[in-house]
């Protein structure tokens, strides 16, 4: 079963890979292993190779349990963290670097990107013939820890509109209730950073 979890992480980090969006080292990938515990890349290794050594399994507090070969968990944990005490549904989390998410961290305003009014926002979860939705931006502090307590203080106000958020030219974090819904709402999250950024070269609204 945690064999299974990790076969998926491995598969989604070498895909993500090749859609350029974990090059070199970049993102971390996670999975519930049950309510309180994690399954998450550990830091550093490259997403196109990993293998199933390259996961550490560690608790919502940021206690590490499993570590093979003394790997360390991804520096970006506490991001992982902070989601799954939020986010009771969360079971798994993909957070990447594409060029797009970070070309339209520029286009936020007050912390808040407005997604393109699509109907495709309904695989986010929001049905409305045109919706009005923002995704919140978070700054990128140099402290991981700093951004995840950001998050952390938002979420326990009120979750996202979507299950997603920004961080300031870094990168984009998304999740949902299995593998293949954060893997939904990440490819969706990225359609519409690609749309934003065609939309702006073009010239028009969004
Ligand atoms: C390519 S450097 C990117 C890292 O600093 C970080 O943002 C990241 O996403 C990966 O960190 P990691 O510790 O490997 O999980
Ligand atoms: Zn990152």
């Amino acid at each position: 079963m945690t064999e299974d979890l990790r076969q998926g992480l491995r598969g989604a980090a070498a895909d993500f890979y090749q859609r350029g969006w974990m090059l070199g080292t970049a993102g971390n990938l996670s999975a519930r292993s049950r309510a309180d515990r994690f399954w998450i890349t550990a830091s550093g290794r490259p997403k196109d190779r990993l293998t199933l050594e390259d996961f550490v399994e560690m608790d919502l507090t940021g206690q590490v349990h499993r570590a093979p070969d003394g790997r360390r968990p991804s520096a970006e944990a506490s991001i992982h963290q902070a989601i799954y005490r939020q986010v009771p549904d969360a079971q798994v989390i993909y957070h990447v670097h594409s060029v797009e998410a970070n070309l339209c961290g520029h286009f936020a305003v007050d912390g808040l990107l407005r997604l393109p009014s699509l109907e495709m926002l309904k695989g986010l979860g929001v049905a409305a013939a045109e919706p009005q939705v923002d995704l919140p931006v978070f700054p990128n502090f140099v402290e991981v820890p700093q951004i995840a307590a950001a998050m952390e203080r938002s979420f326990a106000q009120a979750l996202p509109p979507v299950p997603g958020a920004l961080i300031h030219l870094h990168g984009v974090t998304a999740w949902g209730r299995d593998g293949t819904a954060a893997r939904h709402h990440l490819e969706l999250l990225e359609y519409c950073f690609r749309y934003l950024v065609q939309a702006k070269l073009l010239a028009i609204g969004a």
